[in-house]
């Protein structure tokens, strides 16, 4: 079952055939993407891939060229009708990669304004403010400006002010990308924390594949403006349907190794990798190969060749082995700390079967 047959409810976002053109150039093509209530959404890609324009698009800065975005079953925007809801009546909050606070307000200023903007009581304001200080841990810093607290502080007072008003609908574009590595990681967590208590649906910009699989429980991977797949995250790393996928996620991301079919086998470098009949239909493809099953040292009855070794780097008691075959970069674990000389001759054993198999126009056979 894939992630759009689970939808019994009325999808809290619905896109459908979404197609942005700035003049000639296509920032985002024929998008297709619907979520359950509570959702939370990571658009991932490489850098110009759409994610923001769509983002955009979904929080209302941005009309379409054609198609539409409904929120709940109401069309928000559409191409076709010209149907535009303004960006404050989407019941949608956006948090940006700046925190764009407003300066010369203090921290509980900055949260308490879009409160009085949506018209609510003096007293309602207060106890809202409080309780989302106090949910971000940021009380202390009430009366502080934003010149006067750290990043991550920023971060939370901006992300407070977004979820003041309750959005049902919350759009995050990068908004962690200013923090340092381990801040970033204490922020997602947070921000998981703050996705369940506020049980908005969420949607999250990044290109970092990591954070897409550990916050998502919806993955869209953009390419070229079109999504490549969309799913759980386990459904993506587990299927990927292209090598762009596969090559995408992961950490570290999967090894596609080009062979040529020759008699029984399918061969690369001389060496029979898996037999031919696990694509009878094709005479070239790529196999796609786990770093996990690829190790360094030759073992009995398993293909082995030789590779130069490049670098290696420590992860969670294994290390990373990069090395390459001719002009193929290929990733293997080996247990432990290994390290050679740069150059060095080494021997690379393929534990197990590809675990997919791809035509040469990169789409997944088995
Ligand atoms: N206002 C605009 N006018 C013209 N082209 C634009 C405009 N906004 C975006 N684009 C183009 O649309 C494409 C998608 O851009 P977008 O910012 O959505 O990508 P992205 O995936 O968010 O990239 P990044 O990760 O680098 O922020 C790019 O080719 C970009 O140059």
């Amino acid at each position: 079952m894939t992630a759009q047959d689970q939808i019994t409810t009325t999808p809290a976002i619905a896109i459908e055939h979404l197609t942005k053109r700035f003049g000639e150039s296509v920032a985002v093509d024929d998008v297709n993407i619907s979520v359950p209530p509570g959702s939370f959404l990571v658009l991932v890609g490489p850098s110009g891939c759409g994610k923001s324009t769509l983002l955009r698009m979904l929080a209302g800065l941005e009309p379409p060229t054609e198609g539409q975005i409904s929120f709940g079953g109401k069309v928000v925007s559409s191409g076709a009708s010209g149907v535009q809801t303004n960006a404050a009546a989407r019941d949608a909050g956006l948090v940006f990669q700046s925190y764009a606070l407003w300066p010369h307000k203090t921290v509980e200023g900055n949260i308490d304004w879009p409160l009085k903007v949506a018209g609510w009581s003096k007293q309602k304001r207060a106890e809202r403010t409080n309780e989302v200080m106090k949910f971000l841990d940021i009380e202390p810093l009430r009366n502080r400006y934003p010149a006067e607290i750290s990043g991550g502080q920023q971060q939370r007072v901006a992300i407070a002010r977004t979820i003041g008003p309750r959005p049902g609908i919350l759009l995050l574009d990068e908004p962690l990308s200013n923090l340092d590595a381990k801040l970033r990681v204490d922020m997602r967590s947070e921000l998981m924390r703050i996705h369940r208590g506020t049980k908005a649906t969420s949607v999250y910009v990044t290109h970092d594949q990591v954070e897409a699989m550990t916050m998502a429980t919806h993955v869209a991977v953009l390419r070229d403006g079109r999504v490549e797949q969309f799913g759980p995250p386990d459904e993506l790393l587990l299927k990927p349907q292209t090598t762009f996928v596969a090559t995408f996620l992961g950490t570290p991301a999967g090894n596609l190794v080009p062979v040529t079919r020759d008699g029984d086998g399918f061969v690369f470098n001389g060496i029979s990798l898996a037999v031919s009949a696990i694509a009878p239909h094709l005479d070239t493809a790529q196999l796609l190969y786990r770093a996990q099953d690829i190790t360094v040292g030759a073992q009995d009855g398993r293909p082995t060749m030789k590779a130069t070794y490049a670098e290696s780097a420590p992860i969670a008691g294994q290390s990373m082995v990069t090395c390459m075959i001719g002009d193929l970069r290929v990733t293997a674990m080996v247990d432990g700390c290994f390290r050679a000389e740069p150059g060095a001759e080494i021997d690379l054993c393929f534990l197990r079967d590809p675990d997919a198999v791809f035509d040469p126009d990169g789409r997944r056979v088995a």
